[in-house]
């Protein structure tokens, strides 16, 4: 092993995405471990919403049996703050994984990062809820103004999950380019529902139990009706505003087209929802209808035009020809349009959600985060 001090990882969220970090940063660990120098990774926490193990001693933590030993653990759940605190005693530097959708976690985040922990995190939240706390973070983190010895900060899978969109965004921006429009399909539930629900050439499922898929493939959000809403999609569009210089103040501050019936408002939890969403696959089978009759199809989109600082989200109706209503599965599609590239965007494809390839994103930012640290 290598004289330099350990870099601790504590992992908050064990879920879809979590499970799959875990995997990724095992693998990871090791090559670090075998490299010239040395580099020694070592996981310390590990929690979710009801359990937690925390390291004795400062030692690593057995990654293939984390899981298990989560769930069998006995510890007592320390308040978020506490450990925060006791995170900032770590003798090396310490990088948190926050792999929940959390805004209370995420409204911590600048105090975490003053105290010289960086995060890493496919979590929205922190990054499209009010502008302020954005302003916050980038104020605090050191590779936005924040001071040397304070936490870096990255969050690529909070939009396309693993496909390099904020990085690629950021690029052009910082390399001088101009960004007029970035306009696609943002969401891999949303992709998948509509791809699978009305295929170009007709057919497909019944829209609710599309959406049950959906999550079962680990696709949704926690609580579908997050995606559902175009919140998600919202939250997403406000990131990349943000980071071309609009500010926008919330995922609610432009206009934002819900897919949850107006009945189905007042459901006390997602169960619920989606136990009497098939009650309303008739308004969705009369929209698919109503598209064919025109030789169309419907998808959810998003568009921000940056020169009159509109943003937009919601369905709109496509020809069969059309890149975006030929996408598969949970593809993703974002074309940015700039000066340079002119009218031929640069355009970024591929799965949008999942496990493995949000998972992706999170421990390559994990990489960006240890080289920094190095
Ligand atoms: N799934 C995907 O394809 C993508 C997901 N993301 C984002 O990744 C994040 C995780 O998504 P996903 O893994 O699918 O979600 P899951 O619901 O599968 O997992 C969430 C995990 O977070 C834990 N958790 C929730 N609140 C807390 C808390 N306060 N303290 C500790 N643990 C908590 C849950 O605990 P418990 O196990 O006890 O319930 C669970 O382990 C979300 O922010 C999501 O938006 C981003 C891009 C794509
Ligand atoms: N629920 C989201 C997950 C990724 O951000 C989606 O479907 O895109
Ligand atoms: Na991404």
């Amino acid at each position: 092993m290598s004289d330099s001090q350990p870099i601790f990882v504590a992992v908050i969220g064990v879920g879809g995405v979590g499970k799959a970090f875990l995997g990724q940063v095992d693998s990871l660990r090791t090559r670090l471990e075998q490299q010239k120098p040395p580099i020694d990774l070592r996981l310390i926490l590990a929690r979710r919403s009801n359990k937690q193990v925390f390291a004795e001693g400062w030692k690593a933590l057995e990654i293939a049996s984390l899981v298990q030993t989560l769930d069998n653990s006995k510890q007592p759940l320390l308040p978020f703050n506490e450990v925060i605190d006791k995170l900032a005693t770590a003798p090396g530097k310490v990088i948190l994984v926050d792999n929940t959708s959390d805004p209370t976690l995420a409204n911590s985040y600048p105090a975490i990062l003053q105290k010289g922990i960086s995060i890493v995190t496919p979590n929205k939240k922190a990054f499209s809820d009010s502008y302020e706390l954005w302003s916050d973070i980038f104020a605090a983190a050191a590779n936005g103004t924040g001071s040397s010895g304070h936490g870096y900060v990255f969050h690529e899978s909070s939009v396309g999950a693993g496909l390099p969109v904020i990085s690629t965004l950021k690029e052009l921006v910082e390399t001088g380019d101009e960004v007029t429009k970035i306009e696609g399909v943002f969401s891999g539930t949303m992709s998948f529902l509509f791809n699978s629900f009305m295929p170009v050439g007709g057919g497909g499922g019944k829209f609710s139990a599309e959406v049950t898929k959906a999550k079962d493939l680990g696709y949704t959000e926690p609580d579908p009706r997050d995606d559902l809403n175009g919140l998600d999609v919202a939250r997403k569009l406000t990131i990349l505003a943000r980071l071309v210089g609009l500010k926008v103040q919330s995922p609610t501050s432009f206009p934002v087209e819900s897919l949850i019936p107006k009945e189905l408002e007042s459901c006390s939890s997602g169960d619920e929802f989606l136990q009497k969403l098939p009650e309303f696959d008739g308004q969705m089978d009369d929209l698919k209808s109503s598209a064919a009759k025109e030789g169309k199809v419907v998808r959810f989109v998003g568009s921000i035009d940056v020169p009159s600082q509109s943003v937009k989200v919601g369905l709109e109706k496509f020809d069969a020809s059309h890149p975006i209503a030929a996408l598969k599965g949970s593809d993703n599609i974002i074309s940015f349009y700039t000066k340079r590239y002119g009218s031929n965007p640069l355009i970024i494809q591929g799965a949008g959600a999942g496990g493995e390839v949000t998972a992706m994103g999170v421990t390559g930012d994990l990489l960006k985060v240890v080289r920094l640290l190095q």
